[in-house]
């Protein structure tokens, strides 16, 4: 497991740092504020759902990190929102999927945006997925990497995780960035 975790990191510190390149900043830009205690694989099982073919296996969402990286088996059920509408993730257990979570949103001022995605239970199979979280250490102020035309304010890990725990608690569900919106 440890080792796995540590090919997942450094896959992860080597997309952002190219995707951070890729918006003209240095490429450990990310990986300056990045914590290897706040990083974390979380391990997903579904069971099968035999009552409904409609049912989560987890809700729609999206990830509060930077970067995550997901390796999936054969039996599929992920989703994206593209264009307002679902796409089904084609299952491939030789694949990975790279998906940009809301910190790298505001880190990028909007540039790389947080996919909204959720999983269907599958009626007859259980399903199995393991997803690396890339995440910045809980008191590094994410900010942005513009100095003008902001759309976020500043704010800590600490503050998007305590404000996500907090919505969830009250409203029932995370509202996510649009909590830290300037205008
Ligand atoms: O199991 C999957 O395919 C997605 C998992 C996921 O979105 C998550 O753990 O945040
Ligand atoms: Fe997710």
């Amino acid at each position: 497991m440890e080792v796995f975790a540590g090919a997942m990191a450094n896959l992860a510190e080597l997309l952002a740092g190219i995707l951070v390149n890729n918006l003209g900043y240095r490429k450990e830009a990310l990986q300056d504020i990045c914590d290897s205690s706040t990083c974390f694989l979380r391990l997903n099982r579904y069971p099968a759902c035999p009552i409904s073919p409609e049912m989560f296996g987890l809700v729609p969402h999206t990830d509060s990190d930077f970067l995550t990286i997901l390796s999936q088996d054969e039996v599929g059920g992920l989703q994206l929102l593209k264009d307002s509408k679902w796409v089904a993730v084609k299952p491939n257990q030789d694949a990975l999927i790279v998906n940009i979570g809301d910190l790298f949103q505001a880190w990028s001022n909007d540039v790389y945006k947080s996919v909204e995605h959720k999983v269907m239970a599958n009626e007859k199979r259980e399903r199995y997925s393991i997803a690396y979280f890339m995440c910045p250490s809980y008191d590094s102020l994410i900010g942005s990497c513009r100095s003008q035309s902001l759309i976020y304010r500043n704010f800590t890990f600490r503050d998007y995780r305590n404000q996500v725990q907090q919505d969830v608690q009250k409203l029932g569900h995370k509202v996510g960035l649009s909590r830290f919106l300037l205008r």
